[in-house]
Order: structure tokens, then C-alpha cells, then sequence
């Protein structure tokens, strides 16, 4: 898990932004090969819709292509995203089991949820996974916690009796299978929660913790949220940042997961030409080896590795440390062999 930490709530918001830019950017998504996220409700994410609607209205970037499941109708998807590709759960539907696995297979047929974003509750619930969830749950119904009401109740203007008191939701397991999930925490009362998750363990009581398991997992956040982590924590998560940059490397997910590879039935000589990968989206995703040799790739030529060389294959260093004047006939027993095997190497032979 990554922990990208900004001064600000602005600076944080911003970061997600144009690190969404960037992957569409060079996913560079068509018709029929969509770049598919996954969004939340919730307040956190508000600033970032904001500042991507912003850089659409700029022209820096297109959602044409985007495909987009959606917790609640936000206005971020009436403003960018086209229609036809907004999935929303809907809460009204008759059937709700069967609007529930209708989400599922759609997020399958489009081959799978490239970037999912999602904020946190206070308690430490991803999406609507309260305190207790399967961490292998997927899309259903839920009950929302107390907590979730309270939170939630600004969206009904303050009244928690407006509030649903049940809510559909993706499930831990539907948020673990997307290629890549990035979680945006604002404000100092999401501290603990975060802390629980990135230094706890992995526990259904709170359940964004289970992102431990994701090979490809982000978490960034304002300072304030870093209150109740250690002060070790934030120094090294910091400092991963600070390195990278020093050292030129960047911190990315591996490239067939950045470019969306083609799935297996393509050509393969083709694919070799076009450079592209012939492994299926699916199994790339779960390859997190791959991001570690992309950063060695990466990495500037460094000074030859002393562990390359095999200790007995050091030339000279017995012999050097023995003068000729000091070889006497005193020496003992080991002694001599010692300058025994100094003498030989050090007139250039080599030892057979
Ligand atoms: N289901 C949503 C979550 O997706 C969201 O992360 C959380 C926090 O909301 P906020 O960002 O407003 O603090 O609220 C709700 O419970």
C-alpha cells in the first residue's frame, strides 16, 4: 500500500485528480475498450470531481470513454461522463438481490474496474462496509451504522430521519478485484480510522483495512488525518516519496496494468511489435512482482553490487596484509600457511 501525504486538503484532492488525468491519459481509452472506475459518494471525493470538471472544461482531458459505477447519482457523472456509460445502483429497484448481481455482471463485462476510488468512514468502512462485513462480501444490501446515518445526514439537510437506514453497496471483495483502488481521507476525524487500517491488521471491523491484501492500493491524505499514526509511519511513507524523486524512479503500477493490455486471444507477434502485453487483464492485475521489476528497470545505473562478487574471489587481500620481512621462521604452524598462501597469490598465480 502507498500513503501519499499533502499538507492540505486542496493539495491531497489535487494529487488524486491529475493522477487520474495521468491513467487515462495513458490508457488512452476507446470505445471499446473503456477505462472503467468506480466512484463514491460521500464528501471526501467532492474537491476531486471538482477539479476534474474543471480540467474537462479546459480541455485537458476527455471522459468520453470512461465508464463509470457510481455509489449515488453525482453530479460529476452528469457533467463528464456520457450517459450510456453511468452504472448506478439503484436503491428502488423491486428486486434488489437481482439489481445487486445485474451490478456485478456489468462491472464483468466491461472487463473489470480499472481504478477505484473510494472514501472512508469514520468508523473505517469502504464504501458502505460497515464495521462487521465479509471481507469477501460483494454487491447487496446493508444496513448503514449509526455512525453512517449521522454522517450521512448532511446530505439530507441534518435530519438523520431522512436518511436510508439501508443502503446497496459494492462488496470488500468487488473493491479488491479492481486493477487499482486509491482512497482520498480528509480531516482530523478520519485519523483513527486510517490508523486502524494502515497499522492495524487486516480486520472486518474495519473494513478499508482489508486494501492490505491489494497489490496496488493508494491511499492519500491531508496531514490531519496522519494524527493518530506513529510518528515513524509518516516519516517513512515520506520519505519512500522523497527517495523515489531523489533517485528518479517512479512509483508506478505495472505498465499492462497502466496501458489496460490486450486480452490474451491477440496476436502475439503482433503484440511483440506493437510492444504490447499478451497476458489478460485480469492476471496482470494480480502480478505485484511486476511493479517492483518496473521500478528496478527504472532505477539509474548504481555502483556495482559488492554481494555480486564472490568472497573467495577477492584477489590479493591475504598476502597484501603480509610483508615479506614479516615472514620469519618463527611463525607458528598456521602462521605459515598462512604466508604460504599469501606468497602464492601474491606472485600472481592463481590457486588450483
Ligand atoms: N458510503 C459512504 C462512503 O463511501 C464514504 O467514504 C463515507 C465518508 O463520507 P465523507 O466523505 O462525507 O466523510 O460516507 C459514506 O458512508
Amino acid at each position: 500500500m502507498r500513503l501519499v501525504i499533502r499538507d492540505e486538503k486542496l493539495a491531497a484532492s489535487g494529487y488524486v485528480a491529475q493522477y487520474i488525468i495521468d491513467r487515462i491519459h495513458k490508457f488512452a481509452p476507446t470505445e471499446s475498450r473503456p477505462f472503467v472506475v468506480g466512484l463514491p459518494t460521500g464528501s471526501s471525493p467532492v474537491l476531486i470531481y471538482k477539479a476534474l470538471v474543471a480540467r474537462h472544461r479546459a480541455g485537458d482531458i476527455t471522459f468520453k470513454h470512461v465508464v463509470t459505477f457510481n455509489m449515488l447519482d453525482i453530479f460529476f457523472s452528469h457533467v463528464v461522463v456520457q450517459p450510456d456509460n453511468i452504472h448506478i445502483l439503484n436503491g428502488n429497484a423491486l428486486d434488489l438481490e437481482g439489481e445487486c448481481g445485474a451490478y456485478e455482471a456489468k462491472i464483468k463485462a466491461v472487463g473489470g474496474i480499472d481504478l477505484f476510488l473510494g472514501g472512508i468512514g469514520a468508523d473505517g468502512h469502504i464504501a458502505f462496509n460497515e464495521p462487521g462485513s465479509s471481507l469477501a462480501s460483494r454487491t447487496r444490501v446493508k444496513t448503514m451504522a449509526f455512525d453512517t446515518v449521522i454522517a450521512n445526514s448532511s446530505f439530507f439537510g441534518g435530519d438523520m430521519e431522512l436518511v436510508p437506514k439501508m443502503a446497496l453497496t459494492v462488496g470488500v471483495q468487488t473493491i479488491l478485484e479492481a486493477r487499482e483502488v486509491i482512497i482520498i481521507v480528509t480531516g482530523a476525524q478520519k485519523a483513527l480510522a486510517l490508523q486502524k487500517c494502515i497499522e492495524g491488521g487486516v480486520n472486518h471491523m474495519y473494513t478499508l483495512s482489508a486494501l492490505q491484501l491489494h497489490p496496488h492500493s493508494m491511499v492519500v491524505c491531508e496531514e490531519n488525518a496522519t494524527l493518530e499514526l506513529q510518528v515513524k509511519t509518516v516519516k517513512y511513507f515520506k520519505s519512500i516519496e522523497k527517495v523515489s524523486k531523489e533517485f528518479g524512479i517512479a512509483q508506478t503500477i505495472p505498465i499492462s496494468i497502466q496501458l489496460g493490455s490486450p486480452v490474451t486471444d491477440a496476436n502475439p507477434a503482433e503484440s511483440a511489435v506493437l510492444g504490447k502485453d499478451t497476458r489478460s487483464r485480469q492476471d496482470s492485475a494480480n502480478e505485484d512482482f511486476a511493479a517492483v521489476v518496473e521500478g528496478i528497470r527504472l532505477a539509474p545505473p548504481t555502483k556495482p553490487s559488492l554481494r555480486a562478487v564472490t568472497p573467495e574471489l577477492f584477489p590479493d587481500n591475504m598476502a597484501s596484509r603480509v610483508s615479506p620481512t614479516s615472514r620469519s621462521p618463527s611463525l607458528g604452524p598456521e602462521d605459515r600457511s598462512f604466508d604460504r598462501m599469501g606468497s602464492r597469490i601474491s606472485s600472481g598465480n592463481v590457486l588450483a
